[in-house]
């Protein structure tokens, strides 16, 4: 059963650890950044990948520290990735999380997980989340593309358009809410 309830999160609100510098530390850190350029991350690993290092010089919010984890590093911690290649680290990493109730995701491990990363799909300020309830991330990345393709650059206008409408709608909520359904009805 797919029972992932999805959110859209102000991950800037939000003070982000990733533990682990390598490739999956690199995948999720550009993940991150790319939807959340002002989220404040920080990443601990003794060994940070030289992509890490780069992001890090373009992303003021963004500290590394050089040290293997330590528990010690969740404090003030909202949100944490792990992706060591030391599954007892992993797995020790989200234990620590769930003592704290501090939302977890390991990335090699779904059973671990809190919550998934998803593929991303953005037009202007239309944003698609995609998960494939962890069955298979290229199905979900492949998906991602075509969806891509598709979505025609003017949904940017559309949405604009809708939100003047909806700003100058003068009534109660109901009616503002069957005028805004009667309009898009030729989106359907
Ligand atoms: C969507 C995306 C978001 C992101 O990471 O930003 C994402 N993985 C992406 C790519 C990708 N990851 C992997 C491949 C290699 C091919 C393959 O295995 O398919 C590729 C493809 C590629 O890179 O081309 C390997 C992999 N991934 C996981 C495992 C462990 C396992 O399944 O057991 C393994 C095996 C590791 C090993 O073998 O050791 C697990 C997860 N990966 C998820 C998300 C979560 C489920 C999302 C869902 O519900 O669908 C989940 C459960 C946890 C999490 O990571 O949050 C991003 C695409 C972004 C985009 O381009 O749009
Ligand atoms: N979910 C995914 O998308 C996905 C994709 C590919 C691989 N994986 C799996 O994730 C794991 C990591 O893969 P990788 O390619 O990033 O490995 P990698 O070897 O490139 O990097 C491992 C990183 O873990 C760090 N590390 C080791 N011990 C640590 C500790 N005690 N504290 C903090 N950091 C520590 C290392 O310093 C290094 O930065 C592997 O088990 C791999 O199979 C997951």
């Amino acid at each position: 059963m797919n029972t992932l309830f999805p959110i859209f999160v102000k991950a800037e609100n939000l003070h982000i650890l990733i533990v682990g510098g390598g490739y999956v530390g690199l995948e999720k850190t550009t993940a991150l950044l790319a939807n959340s350029p002002n989220a404040r991350l920080t990443l601990v690993a003794p060994e940070i990948r030289d992509e890490i290092r780069e992001l890090a010089q373009q992303y003021p919010k963004m500290e590394l520290i050089q040290e293997p984890y330590h528990a010690l590093f969740l404090a003030d911690k909202d949100l944490v990735i792990v992706g060591t290649n030391d599954k007892d680290v992993n797995r020790q990493v989200q234990a620590d999380c769930k003592n704290r109730r501090i939302l977890v995701n390991v990335a090699d491990t779904p059973d671990l997980c809190d919550f998934y990363l998803s593929s991303v799909v953005k037009k202007g300020d239309l944003k698609i989340a995609i998960s494939t309830n962890g069955k298979s991330p290229t199905f979900a990345k492949r998906f991602r593309e075509v969806l891509e393709e598709i979505l025609p650059d003017s949904l940017q206008e559309t949405l604009d358009n809708l939100t003047a409408i909806r700003n100058k709608l003068k009534g109660d909520f109901v009616q503002k809410m069957e005028k805004l359904n009667e309009i898009t009805k030729v989106l359907k």
